[in-house]
């Protein structure tokens, strides 16, 4: 049985982002990414630092951890890293989800596919715009996202968004596909900050400046737009 290399497993905590926010549920965390955004708030999955941490999990492993942590009080787990797309095996973990009656969420940006994304409930793509310094591979975006279109699947594109050239960007990819749910995330470009009180505060300046620029564009009329609210919440806490 090929093995997951996970980082964290935490919860039960809400869902802090896009089109499940607010929703109750455990975390997965894988590691590695094929990227490596400027702004990435979960560096340590792919820089190297937290190498020691990671840990080689079966599924049926994954499932126990989740059990003996959350007991009975979850029904829904997020699985996110990382890129947790670069794992062909999740499928077997999911398949544990379908057969306990739990439903799943993942986190991906949008640069592979894996079949196993029929599978998810709640999937979310979020392509990185070029605050970030990664290249946006359109056409194959575009064709994960028409598969995805194609199967009827509850998918939700989320941008995130630290300034104008970027708010241009989740224009374009909104443009793109205007039938699917789109969501706007404030950045948090203070990653480091430990002083949660200044962060919160600074976020929700961010927040409000950004709500502003949707409001005056009319071609963001159909968009919603959120901070990320365990951000709010704990900061830059990890595991929450
Ligand atoms: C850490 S990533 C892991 C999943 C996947 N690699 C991805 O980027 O979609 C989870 C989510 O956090 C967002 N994110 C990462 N760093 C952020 C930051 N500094 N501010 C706001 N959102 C951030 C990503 O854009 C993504 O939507
Ligand atoms: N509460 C909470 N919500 C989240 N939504 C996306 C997260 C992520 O890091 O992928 C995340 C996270 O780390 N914590
Ligand atoms: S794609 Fe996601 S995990 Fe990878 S570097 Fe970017 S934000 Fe971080
Ligand atoms: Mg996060």
């Amino acid at each position: 049985m090929k093995k997951i290399p996970v980082l964290e497993i935490f919860g039960p905590t809400i869902q802090g982002e896009g089109m499940v926010i607010g929703q109750k549920t455990m975390f997965v965390r894988t590691a590695g990414c094929d990227y490596s955004c400027a702004w990435c708030d979960s560096a340590f999955t792919w820089d190297g630092s937290a190498k020691e941490d990671i840990r080689l999990l079966t599924a049926q492993e994954i499932w126990n951890e989740l059990k003996e942590m959350g007991g009975e009080r979850f029904s829904h787990v997020t699985i996110s890293g990382g890129n947790p797309a670069l794992l062909s095996n999740l499928d077997e973990l999911l398949h544990i989800f379908k057969e306990k009656g739990i439903q799943s969420a993942l986190e991906t940006q949008g640069s592979r596919w894996q079949d196993w994304f029929y599978d998810i409930d709640d999937l979310t793509i979020s392509p990185k715009p070029p605050s970030s310094q990664m290249k946006t591979d359109f056409e194959k975006l575009d064709g994960i996202i028409q598969r995805l279109i194609a199967n009827e699947s509850a998918f939700s594109l989320k941008v995130v968004v630290f300034n104008d050239e970027d708010l241009q960007y989740a224009k374009k990819v909104h443009q793109r596909h205007p039938s699917v749910p789109f969501y706007i995330q404030t950045g948090n470009p203070e990653v480091a900050e430990e002083n949660t009180e200044k962060l919160v505060s600074d976020l929700l300046n961010d927040y409000e400046a950004l709500i502003d620029k949707v409001s005056l564009d009319a071609e963001l009329n159909h968009v919603r737009v959120l901070p990320q609210l365990h951000t709010l919440v704990w900061g830059n806490k990890r595991g929450v």
